[in-house]
């Protein structure tokens, strides 16, 4: 397993929880979206434009739990076109620390195996997000590297996405360019001096997205991303939706620099796999 994620950058690990823990996650997220008051803030999430930089909603999410509209959700007066349930582009970024069923899913035991398998020395619980990829609105995800979003020095993220229902083509799943978390990371994406976030071009060159495989699989499955392996998603384009958790583990022996988007209050540091903290 080691020696394939090396190579590749990239491991499906089929099966590797069960239909009941799917589903059990699936309504918790469906009652976060319940309690939500959309009228509270109509934040838009896109990653296709710059509009969550800058945006205080979004920026302080690192120890919360909030929700993200869908770039598409509203109309032009600004107001839902649809359920608020259909609506929700994503609930993060705190959700395996603060809910208690995200938590119990999100430090499974299993799970802390593969980190350790993979060479992590000391894995932490950095971000989590639990993507809807709603059914017809559902927007694409561009092809990034998460050590972009998630430094460290030396690089260590690695990402756990787990497919909440089964992810095909036509819902939009996740695509992978293996062999490709070789290449050095392209951009940076950090809070400069002034406070500010920005988006650093490393590298100028496009990705070569014609080595692109998708990563079509059933609910329960887990894919396993390199920090740098480049991936996206496609936009849902069915009547489907396609859930997603995933969850970005760093190495808390490598150094976290105060510079990256996600910050945690001092009283709320990030954790491992263990159950009481
Ligand atoms: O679920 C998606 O469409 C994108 C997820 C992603 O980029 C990630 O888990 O790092
Ligand atoms: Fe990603």
């Amino acid at each position: 397993m080691k020696q394939f994620f090396d190579d590749n950058g990239v491991l499906v690990l089929e099966n590797f929880v069960s239909k009941e823990a799917c589903e059990k996650l699936m309504a918790q997220a469906g009652t976060i979206v319940d309690a939500f008051d959309p009228n509270e803030f109509r934040a838009v999430f896109s990653t296709t434009n710059k509009s969550h930089e800058g945006n205080e909603y979004f920026e302080k999410s690192g120890d919360k739990i909030r929700c993200f509209f869908e770039e598409g959700a509203f109309d032009a007066n600004g107001n839902l076109k649809q359920d608020k349930a259909l609506s929700i582009n994503k609930i993060g970024h705190a959700q395996h620390d603060l809910d208690p069923v995200f938590s119990d899913f999100s430090r499974n035991p299993d799970l802390a195996q593969v980190a350790k398998d993979l060479g992590m020395a000391q894995p932490l619980l950095s971000q989590s997000m639990y993507i809807f990829k709603q059914p017809r609105i559902g927007g694409e995800v561009i092809c990034h590297q998460d050590s972009t979003f998630l430094y460290t020095e030396p690089h260590s993220c690695i990402g756990m996405w787990f497919a909440m229902e089964d992810a095909t083509l036509e819902n939009g799943c996740m695509w992978g360019l293996p062999g490709h978390h070789k290449s050095p990371l392209k951009k940076r994406h950090y809070r400069n001096a002034e406070g500010k976030l920005v988006t650093e071009k490393l590298n100028d060159t496009a990705w070569p997205e014609e080595d692109r495989v998708p990563l079509e699989v059933k609910q329960g499955s887990l894919i396993v991303l390199h920090g740098q392996l480049p991936h996206l998603s496609g936009a849902n384009t069915s009547d489907k939706s396609r859930q997603a958790y995933t969850l970005h583990l760093i190495d808390g022996a490598c150094d976290y620099p105060d510079t990256n988007w996600l910050s945690r209050s001092p009283d709320m540091p990030f954790r491992g796999f263990e159950i009481d903290g």
